[in-house]
């Protein structure tokens, strides 16, 4: 469909092409001339015919057949994606999805952060992929029918180290894949996150929830900037008719997480392999929800060739109440836990319906080493109390639910971890 209008724009105007030249704060665009007809949608300018003359004009002959090279470059179904933050956890998953339908042709641009050539090392090589080192703060010239933006460190250890890049990747970097979108008329999907809620006031959060959010705290150069982002996205779709989709992802887990990340389920799974204590940050009751990473990867495909722009929240509302008892024990063996409940009630209910960092901690500790010690540890500024999404949305209007539990994922990325930690299982 992306292709088509882009095919329809380039072969219907011959005698001009236009190019948008992307400027930071603005798109502009202007004329190259009259003198080139056609151009190679797959990349660069080719000229085809010289009609300055108008020679074409006084011909009684029909015109020559196309080369069948180029009718099968513009006519081919194949999509051309672009995954920025592809060589990331989430992205490289999302990279191997597409690569296994045989018309998709993927380029990933990824300025190393946090992401790794390594997650995409199956791919090098192959001629349906291709690796841009890039930083999407700059501006990007491919041409494209789809674009997955994910570039983005996650990790609040990572989106900390370097705040003011962090919002310039999230605003200027998105306002670059939007002027992009906007000069090949390709459909754009935006990684948002359950960030974007705050420290939730309503739980769980549907995403009709304005959000509770620190505008100048630690972490507000990541869920401030996704917020602009997701406001970039509207405006765009507002003004110039760009086709978005916004995902609001919730925790995710899986192989392939950077090992020292700093979140909290690589951290838990590579301490327990490393028979290090496991570090719950102080209360423990603070909730969250955990996606594994193949049924994120199903939720953005699903939203990107869907008909809704989103925001759609993906993650995986599922909970432990079988580790309740053992929950409350450990909270009241830990002053900080308790000093946490008295002053807030919030913390305390969080305990009683949901999954908490203790429940987690818990949960690795018997699945990977029993033996391993809990330790209770301070935590960071902002950290939000409860988090987990209302699905509502996704399964009505795309037919998405996470199918893989939480016990069925950790094993699976403790296999990966093994390997990469070279540490074998007893
Ligand atoms: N994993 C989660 O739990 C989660 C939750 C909510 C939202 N998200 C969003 O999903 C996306 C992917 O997350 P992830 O967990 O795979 O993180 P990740 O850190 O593994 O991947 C992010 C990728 O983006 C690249 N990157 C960072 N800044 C860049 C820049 N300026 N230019 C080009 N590339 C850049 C990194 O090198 C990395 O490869 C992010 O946008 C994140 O905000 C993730
Ligand atoms: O899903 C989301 O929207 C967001 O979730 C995470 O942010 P956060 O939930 O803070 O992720 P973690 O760093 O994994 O922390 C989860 C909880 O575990 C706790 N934690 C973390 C690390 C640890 O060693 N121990 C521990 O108890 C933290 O205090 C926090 O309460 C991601 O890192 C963000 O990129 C993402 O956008």
């Amino acid at each position: 469909m992306a292709k088509a209008s882009l095919i329809y724009e380039k072969v219907n105007f011959p005698l001009k092409v236009w190019i948008s030249v992307f400027f930071l704060d603005s798109n502009e665009e202007f004329v190259i001339d009259e003198n080139w007809q056609g151009l190679n949608i797959a990349g660069g300018f080719r000229v085809m015919a010289n009609s300055s003359n108008g020679d074409h004009q006084t011909t009684t002959k029909p015109p020559p057949t196309p080369s069948p090279l180029r009718f099968s470059k513009f006519f081919q179904s194949n999509m051309r994606i672009l995954v920025t933050g592809g060589a990331g956890f989430i992205g490289s998953h999302l990279v191997d999805r597409l690569m296994e339908n045989e018309k998709n042709e993927v380029i990933v641009a990824d300025n190393y952060f946090t992401g790794s050539k390594d997650n995409l090392r199956k791919w090098i090589g192959h001629p349906r992929f291709e690796l841009i080192r890039h930083d999407v703060t700059e501006p990007l010239l491919v041409e494209v029918d789809q674009i997955y933006h994910l570039a983005c460190p996650a990790s609040p250890i990572f989106y900390k180290y370097n705040p003011v890049k962090t919002i310039k990747t999230n605003v200027i970097g998105t306002l670059n894949m939007l002027g992009l979108a906007k000069r090949v008329g390709a459909r754009i999907l935006l990684t948002s996150t359950s960030e974007v809620y705050g420290d939730p006031l309503v739980h769980p959060q549907p995403e009709t929830y304005w959000g509770n959010v620190n505008p100048i705290g630690v972490r507000s150069c990541y869920d401030e900037g996704k917020r602009v982002a997701e406001t970039l996205m509207f405006d765009y779709h507002r003004q110039h008719g760009i086709e978005i989709r916004i995902a609001r992802i919730f925790n995710t887990y899986g192989p392939r997480m950077n090992i020292d990340d700093g979140r909290v389920v690589s951290n838990f799974i590579a301490q327990a392999i490393r028979d290090e204590p496991l570090t719950v940050q102080a209360p423990g009751t603070q909730t969250r929800s955990f996606c594994y990473v193949s049924d994120m990867v199903d939720g953005l495909i699903r939203l990107m060739e869907g008909e809704n722009t989103g925001p759609i929240n993906i993650g995986n509302p599922g909970c432990f109440p079988t580790l309740f008892l053992k929950d409350m024990m450990f909270v009241f063996k830990h002053q900080y836990a308790i000093d946490a409940i008295r002053r807030n009630l919030v913390s305390f209910l969080a305990i009683l319906g949901e999954f908490t960092m203790i429940e987690l901690a818990e949960t690795v500790k018997e699945l990977i080493n029993p033996k391993v010690e809990i330790k209770m540890v301070e935590n960071t500024p902002d950290d939000p109390r409860q988090r987990k999404p209302d699905i509502t949305k996704a399964k009505e209007l795309l037919g998405w639910e996470p199918k893989v539990k939480l016990r069925d994922g950790l094993p699976l990325m403790e296999d990966d971890f093994r390997q990469r930690l070279a540490v074998l299982k007893n």
